[in-house]
């Protein structure tokens, strides 16, 4: 986390800083549904800033792409025509007025403090900490006399999923290759090209990397941890050396194994010209957000079924029904889409998602806040 920074922006400039609460990042909406090792990945490209009163925190009409959360203060919005809003710091969980391009400008009326993160790298680890949940319980459901599961929990826990998605990881267990290691191997050099990544299944091994005639030690990581995937997935050379610390035991994962691990699957999609057609005919939309978001606003009719708890929730739906699923991105949907197709569900991932959340969208579509439940597999009127 880069704590307490002053925004590159021209229109803010550094005050005290204020002291970062984790626990608070824990409740907003919708890192709070994320696991903590994905969080903890996120926060530290995130970026915590302080504001001046007066000065412009986002401005209407823009796009940054980035997710504003108001952590201390008071900062007021003032809509296109000249209406004005006041928020006051931790009274809402939710990203500070969150559309695209902005709606309005937000200005702090007191010395504030703002989380700012990268709305696209908040998506890809929303998703992949939400797909490595469904897996873990799926793969323990399925699985419960395979000796191999607890090795399939740790790698479902590992450092990889930072990085890459885990849609495919069930396909690439069987390709781990196990490697008998000793104290002082050096199992990757640095500067060396990379046709493999590792999991430490037993033993530990040393990090380093040497600059200017200096070697530094960077980390010491032990079982569970993935290494050698930074040069895969960036195509570069190693930016390390690894060395095994104690005897061990590694499994190797090639090259072209960890390709088909990056490699987005393919999902059935729906244009969003066809989503009233297909609502009209009874079909029944799918809101994988959380229930927060969920709750502000969603498509008619539609139920919701947030990712992280997909495992849990699928077995509502009918096998016969075709169901549509969305998101506001598109991400959380397609892999909500392609895990029920593995499973015999029949559906269909909504395409140009984001538009749907844009001022026309929002207007035409996204007007429902009624509960829905499924009962049956087709979407009745709940209870708040
Ligand atoms: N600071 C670090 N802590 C732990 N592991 C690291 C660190 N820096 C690099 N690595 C790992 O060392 C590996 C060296 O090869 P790669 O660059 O392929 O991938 C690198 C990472 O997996």
């Amino acid at each position: 986390m880069q704590a307490q920074k002053t925004t590159s922006s021209p229109t803010t400039t550094q005050v005290p800083p204020v002291e970062f609460d984790l626990n608070l990042t824990r409740t907003l909406v919708p890192l709070k549904d994320m696991s903590e090792s994905h969080l903890l990945a996120l926060l530290d490209d995130a970026v915590v800033e302080t504001v001046c009163a007066g000065q412009t925190l986002f401005t209407a009409g823009n796009y940054d792409a980035q997710h504003v959360y108001l952590l201390h203060g008071d900062v007021s919005l003032a809509a296109e025509d000249d209406t004005c809003t006041r928020i006051k710091g931790r009274s809402s969980l939710f990203p500070i007025a969150h559309q695209q391009p902005r709606q309005f400008t937000a200005v702090a009326e007191t010395d504030c403090s703002v989380l700012r993160i990268d709305s696209e790298r908040l998506d890809k680890m929303l998703t992949w900490s939400q797909v490595a949940d469904y897996l873990q319980l799926i793969i323990s459901r399925e699985r419960d006399l395979d000796e191999d599961v607890d090795w399939m929990m740790i790698v479902l826990k590992s450092n990889l999923f930072f990085k890459v998605p885990p849609l495919n990881v069930e396909q690439i267990f069987s390709r781990l290759t196990p490697q008998v290691v000793y104290a002082g191997d050096v199992i990757i050099r640095q500067g060396e090209m990379g046709d493999q990544c590792y999991f430490i299944k037993e033993g530990e091994a040393d990090v380093t990397r040497h600059s200017d005639n200096k070697r530094q030690h960077l980390a010491t990581i032990s079982v569970g941890r993935c290494f050698g995937e930074d040069a895969l997935v960036n195509e570069t050379v190693r930016n390390a050396t690894v060395m095994m610390r104690t005897d061990g035991v590694l499994m190797r994962l090639d090259k072209q194994d960890f390709y088909r691990l990056l490699k987005e699957p393919s999902v059935a999609t729906l244009a969003l010209s066809e989503l009233e057609a297909h609502i009209a005919k009874g079909i029944v939309a799918v809101d994988v957000r959380s229930e927060e978001e969920y709750s502000e606003m969603h498509l008619p009719q539609a139920v919701n079924i947030p990712l992280n708890i997909l495992a849990i929730k699928s077995r509502l739906l009918a096998k016969d029904n075709l169901y549509i699923f969305y998101c506001d991105t598109g991400r959380r949907s397609r892999a909500a889409a392609h895990l029920l197709a593995q499973h015999g569900y029949n559906t269909l991932a909504l395409e140009n998602c984001p538009q749907l959340f844009t001022p026309a969208g929002v207007q035409q579509f996204l007007k429902d806040t009624n509960n829905y439940v499924l009962r049956d597999g087709v979407a009745v009127l709940g209870q708040r």
